[in-house]
């Protein structure tokens, strides 16, 4: 049997899961922790990647590896392929100015947004890479004069595993392209005059990839650290892709989001909701999307298809940051939220941690609304964090739906759906059943069955469907995302130096 290898390089940690490729059986696996913070070297994703492959038992007998990762991070290389400056990432909102400015350049209000919905599938927000490389450009002209080339966190993990042979062997694929600002999932072609527009000249841009494309051959040596490390990326020494000389075949990878759904196998009338770092609701459609108010992005999915998505900055943190208020752990954080009533007797919390995204507050903070002695317990409190994460999402389940989107069921993913609160209170705020496949690591997963299409070969993907899923259901309870809705307007700021 061949085994398989995928790879989620997400916002907190590496995973990396090993599968035999025709029953998806799991082999082994690892994980390694990520640095904290919004701008992140991205060699630290490559020590990561190594040690969790390390953990994961190597990659010697694998016959296809395949990378997915955290979507929109800026990665710039010079022309040597060294990394100019930190990746900033998704959740850095500092180029918050620069999305507004691009929207305004191509006209005023509706007509701005409009405008990039129908050029790139998607309204820029400061998590686009678009809007980085202005703020780049605006900022910091030293690093920005020596940038040759840009590409995202999963395809320069892919080409470090290639043996970084040079800067015109970078790779991406459709899903992770889709959230650069500068390729069009609607024509499958980039849009170099937007990039030109928002750098202000034009850079080298990975070769978009379809879903079962190779993106070259494992270097052997750069995971034992002899070629890439002598070599240094860029140059002609370690070369696998090149030749095709090397071990594993290399998949084209994958946007985080959309490797996600392809490890859940979504399909028709399945919403997926991740709680990760972000929180993120999408479903895999068959045309491509352009919402002008830009709540929901046009993104592309990994099969070749589209997966409209809508994406929040405050997810599986706002339980963590509630669970260190409390000095309670996740699993005592989840049995206090349960043990108040539906709607925390109107206590809400809006779960603006880290700014939001959607709707478009980069400059937002949290709130707790409804304060009384009777809701000045930590269970109340509790409960409003889980329903306010969830309120946040539903808002997203409701525009995603007004797009067109069929809701029949919610999987939910991510380390947020570990938590029994999370599970139990979701069918009462989103007002859908809720399935929950095993705990998993599914991004990794969507990229093993990503490698695992390459390395059987044939046109449809092999079939793996995740065992033991639980289903949720209860009766809806409206009043929470009633009362949600008042409290979502009232926020204040963060101060000039927050
Ligand atoms: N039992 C649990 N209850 C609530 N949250 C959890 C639980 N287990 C893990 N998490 C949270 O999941 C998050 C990590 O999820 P993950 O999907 O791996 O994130 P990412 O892909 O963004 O790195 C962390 O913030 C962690 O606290
Ligand atoms: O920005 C988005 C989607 O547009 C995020 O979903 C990132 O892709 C980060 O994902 P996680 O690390 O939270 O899984």
């Amino acid at each position: 049997m061949p085994l398989v290898a995928g790879v989620d390089s997400s916002t907190q940690s590496c995973k990396v899961v090993v599968r035999d490729a025709e029953t998806g059986t799991l082999v082994r696996q690892g994980r390694a922790a990520h640095p904290d913070g919004t701008e992140v070297d991205p060699t630290a994703w490559w020590s990561a990647l190594r040690t969790a492959v390390d953990a994961a038992g190597g990659l010697a007998d694998v016959a296809a590896v395949s990378v997915a990762g955290q979507q929109h991070g800026m990665v710039c290389l010079d022309e040597a392929g060294e990394v100019v400056r930190p990746a900033l990432l998704w959740n850095d909102t500092r180029s918050a100015g620069a999305a507004a400015e691009l929207i305004e350049e191509a006209g005023a209000g509706e007509a701005g947004r409009r405008f990039w919905a129908d050029a790139v599938g998607s309204v820029p927000v400061a998590s686009f890479t678009a809007t980085k490389l202005r703020w780049l450009a605006r900022n910091e002209p030293a690093n920005a004069e020596r940038v040759a080339a840009v590409c995202l966190p999963h395809d320069w993990l892919t080409w470090r595993l290639a043996g970084a042979p040079g800067l015109d062997t970078l790779r991406t694929d459709r899903s992770d392209a889709s959230g650069t600002g500068y390729w069009s999932p609607a024509t499958g072609e980039y849009r170099f005059d937007l990039l030109e527009q928002a750098f202000g000249r034009r850079l080298r841009v990975p070769t978009v990839l379809g879903p079962a494309e190779a993106a070259g051959h494992l270097d052997p040596a750069a995971l034992a650290g002899a070629g890439t490390s002598a070599a240094g990326p860029g140059t002609a020494a370690s070369g696998a892709a090149l030749s095709g000389a090397g071990g594993a075949l290399l998949g084209p990878g994958a946007g985080d989001n959309a490797a996600a759904g392809f490890g859940v196998g979504a399909r028709l009338g399945d919403v997926v909701v991740s709680i990760g770092t972000s929180g993120t609701v999408f479903s895999v459609a068959d045309s491509p999307a352009a919402d002008p108010s830009g709540i929901v992005a046009g993104f592309a999915d990994a099969t070749g298809r589209f997966l409209p998505l809508v994406a929040t900055l405050n997810a599986a943190r706002v339980l963590d940051a509630a669970a260190g208020l409390l000095r309670v752990g996740l699993d005592e954080l989840a049995e206090l939220a349960l043990s108040a009533s539906p709607g925390a007797d109107g206590l809400v919390m809006v779960p603006y941690l880290e700014g939001e995204r959607t709707p478009n507050r980069p400059d937002a903070t949290g709130s707790v609304h409804g304060l009384t002695l009777r809701t000045s317990t930590p269970a109340h409190l509790a409960r409003a964090a889980v329903e306010g994460m969830l309120c946040a999402l539903a808002d997203g389940l409701d525009a995603l739906a007004a797009q067109g989107a069929v809701v029949r069921r919610v999987i939910l993913v991510g380390g947020g759906a570990r938590s029994a609160a999370v599970r139990r209170i979701a069918p009462q705020v989103f007002g859908y059943p809720v399935v929950v496949p095993p705990p998993g690591e599914y991004v990794a997963d969507g990229a093993a069955r990503q490698a695992a299409w390459l390395a059987l070969g044939g046109s449809e993907p092999p079939s793996w469907t995740p065992a033991g899923t639980e289903e949720y259901a209860a009766v809806p309870v409206p009043a929470i995302r009633e009362r949600y809705a008042q409290a979502r307007e009232r926020h204040l700021d963060r101060p000039a130096q927050g």
